[in-house]
């Protein structure tokens, strides 16, 4: 079967213009060496539906859907939620995968990478497409934890809506704010999916609450669940007043009943859903207007008589303007749940039309993704999520155009959006994607290859991992010339050094995990500097005057000002010159060689010897930058991380003084059921390696998140502790 579709990918050497809203979103690089017919891992797979024999027909209607079926969408959530789970589930009713696959048995479809399978965790998203009831969906699913926050960005760019998935027993976690207000940056109509409905201590009541209070959302109840905890059992589908029971015997969930509930039979429950139907007819009129008119023309004395559909779309319309959000709930693991959410993202999110994309592209080679593995297609339409292979210039954040000159114009238009600062002409949004905003990392350490003739493969490594990963940065220490990698986390740098061994063969050594500082000035100073070389027969000379002070509105790169006498009349090649100069004066601080930020920079004076080079007025600018900082006051600043531990109320108390020791600071403490949740702040620094000792202290029952609020300054003490400490490995970094 999957030789006839390679065949008929090579017949159509003519590759059709392609109207399609992205291409390179998800493990390009793995698909050449990955294009394999057959399934590793001992999993069970169905053929992608609708491919059977060589029959072209049916290929061009599992590839060409109509757009308006066609769902692109993501899951996302706080780590643990259950998204791989959920997704498992997804894939095994649609007939996608034929067993079921475990997080905690390492075979799930999604997180195919041997770090994901091994750790139980997702760490890249992972592409899958399936239909669903003559629907084409495409789905994401991303990782939950906050070391991977740009991989879920980079994915959201593109999707049309998502499925934030909670756990039942917890809410709104910290990540899930994280993920959320990365969907609402990016406008992606969602869904909620409370999972895990059959875990001691889930709560409906409590997960809504906290979607309203924490996310400032709107939560529309389309279900209620029937049972909580170990008697969960189903749900009941309040739009269409029926019950959802899987109590057949059947292991895996596929079969279930689904009941209109009766007056007879569940008088009670009947009673209940009729009032939360009520209620959610009255939301939706509320943010609705055509609804409204429906609701209370012809149906207001009666809303049982009001057609499920035209409920149905007003959701729809609901959803998709981001007013409210439909709640579900379900088990995943108990596989109790997941069609009706299966049900509601092909009813209520939007399809890629209904988006407002206009995009034109020709590629080479198109390929279908089924997580690690890929179809070859010939064509696509408009709307479609796929893959492209042998971009060598593209990175994560890019967005692909039909020519340089439509790319210019965009590019053109969103930057004049961008200066005007207000968005009231959408068209260069609607022309280029958001590029993903990339996290300053927090973390580095010194990276050596197992040899010297080994570098350049490491740095061909590292040159393909960053245009995957663009929160990894990497660069060159300038006094001992070591490769630095600076990364999100401990975990996140993890991998990366794990990836480099396992897909590119290199067994690398790592240097001791360091916090990325920053340092700043507590007051302006004034500097001049001279430069005078004469290199061959020609004479270079510059001298500069300048002021380096701080401003108290935070910024990571330099203001740079110029006094009006030498802005005058400078040539844009000295301009550009001088900025290089300021900014690569500012990579190293005086104190510990940290990037200084938090500063502006006046150019007071400049004169030029006629002949002199751009280079040495670079050096000039940058020696003079650095001789000002040496006289300033210095202050370190080191990052501050918001911190959320979730503990049983018996272990607070150890976790609460071991906090006290690491510099951290309690905002509030929450109860959640049995639960306590400490929420506050804690210098990195002081929380490396800080889940061994959670884990001792609480005997393995709490768990925390991290995420970085903001760069502060160190109090003098801890400054003088830090300065002394690194003096040393300063001489080695
Ligand atoms: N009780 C219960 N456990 C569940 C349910 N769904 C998932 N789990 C368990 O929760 C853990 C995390 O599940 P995953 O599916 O890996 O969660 P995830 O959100 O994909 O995690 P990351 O990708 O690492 O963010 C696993 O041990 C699952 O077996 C559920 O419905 N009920």
């Amino acid at each position: 079967m999957f030789s006839n579709l390679r065949k008929f990918g090579v017949n159509h050497k003519k590759i059709s213009i392609l109207h399609v809203n992205n291409m390179c979103c998800c493990k390009i690089k793995a698909s050449l060496k990955r294009l394999k017919p057959y399934v590793p891992l001992g999993r069970s797979y169905s053929s992608p539906p609708g491919l059977v024999g060589n029959d072209i027909k049916s290929l061009h209607s599992i590839i060409s859907p109509p757009i308006a079926k066609i769902r692109n969408i993501g899951i996302m959530a706080h780590i643990d939620a259950g998204k791989t789970t959920t997704t498992e589930r997804i894939l095994y009713y649609s007939g996608y995968t034929r067993s079921l696959g475990d997080v905690d048995d390492g075979d799930t479809v999604t997180d195919f990478m041997a770090q994901e399978r091994e750790r139980g965790i997702t760490i890249q998203s992972a592409a899958v497409t399936f239909d669903w009831k003559g629907y084409r969906v495409n789905l994401i699913d991303t990782p939950g934890h906050v070391d991977f926050t740009l991989e879920v960005e980079r994915c959201l760019r593109v999707l049309d809506g998502a499925v934030a998935v909670f756990d039942a027993s917890a809410g709104v976690e910290a990540q899930t704010l994280t993920v959320w207000r990365q969907a609402d940056k990016h406008k992606i109509p969602r869904i909620c999916f409370l999972n895990k409905m059959d875990k001691t201590g889930a709560s409906f009541k409590y997960a809504v609450e906290s979607i309203r209070e924490k996310l400032k959302a709107k939560p529309l109840l389309l279900q209620l669940p029937l049972g909580e905890g170990k008697a969960f059992k189903g749900v009941v589908d309040v739009v269409s007043k029926e019950k959802l029971l899987w109590n057949r015997p059947s292991e895996d969930g596929k079969d279930f009943e689904r009941k209109p509930l009766l007056e007879t039979s569940d008088a009670e429950l009947l009673k209940e859903t009729t009032e939360a139907r009520n209620d959610l007819i009255e939301q939706v009129a509320d943010l609705d207007d055509e609804f409204a008119d429906l609701v209370l023309g012809e149906f207001s004395e009666n809303f049982d008589l009001l057609p499920t559909e035209k409920l149905q779309a007003a959701i729809h319309r609901v959803t998709l303007a981001q007013t409210a959000v439909p709640v579900l709930c379900g088990s995943a693991l108990k596989n109790k749940g997941v069609q009706p959410l299966l049900d509601a993202i092909t009813m209520y999110l939007p399809s890629p039309e209904e988006r407002n994309y206009e995009f034109l592209e020709r590629v080479s080679r198109l390929l279908l993704p089924f997580a690690d593995q890929h179809i070859e297609i010939p064509s696509l339409t408009a709307g479609n999520i796929a893959l492209t292979v042998g971009l060598k210039h593209t990175a994560t954040g890019d967005t692909i155009a039909s020519s340089k000159s439509s790319a210019l114009a965009a590019a053109r238009r969103a930057g004049r959006e961008g200066e005007k600062q207000h968005r009231q002409n959408n068209e260069a949004e609607r022309l280029l994607l958001a590029g993903v905003e990339i996290p300053e990392p927090v973390f580095f350490c010194t990276i050596e290859p197992p040899s010297v003739a080994r570098q350049p493969d490491l740095d061909y490594a590292l040159k393909c991992l960053q245009r995957e990963d663009p929160s990894l940065k990497v660069k060159l220490d300038p006094d001992s010339g070591q490769t630095v990698l600076c990364g999100m986390g401990e975990l996140h740098i993890e991998i990366i050094h794990d990836r480099i061994k396992r897909e590119y063969g290199l067994e690398t050594y790592l240097g001791p995990l360091q916090v990325a500082y920053r340092e700043t000035i507590l007051n302006a100073v004034r500097a001049t500097d001279t430069l005078d070389r004469t290199l061959g027969d020609k004479r270079h000379l510059v001298t500069v005057e300048l002021e380096v002070k701080p401003i108290e509105t935070p910024s990571v790169t330099p203001i740079i000002k110029y006094a009006p006498s030498v802005s005058e009349d400078l040539p844009k090649v000295s301009q550009e010159a001088i900025e290089n100069g300021i900014h690569s004066a500012c990579l190293q601080g005086p104190l510990l060689g940290s990037p200084i930020q938090d500063v502006a920079i006046t150019l007071h004076s400049l004169i030029i010897h006629p002949g002199t080079s751009t280079t040495m007025i670079s050096a000039c600018v940058s020696r003079c930058i650095q001789k000002a900082l040496k006289k300033a006051d210095k202050q370190v600043l080191e990052p501050l991380m918001n911190l959320e531990v979730t503990v049983m109320g018996d272990y607070l108390s150890p976790v609460l003084a071991d906090l006290a020791q690491r510099r951290g600071t309690i905002q509030e403490i929450q109860t959640r059921q049995e639960n306590k949740i400490v929420i506050g702040f804690v210098p990195l620094a002081e929380i490396m390696g800080y889940s061994t000792v959670l884990r001792t202290l609480t005997s393995g029952s709490a768990t925390f998140a991290l995420e970085l609020c903001n760069y502060q300054a160190m109090n003098p003490q801890d400054q003088a502790t830090l300065l002394s400490r690194r003096s040393g490995l300063n001489q080695v970094l």
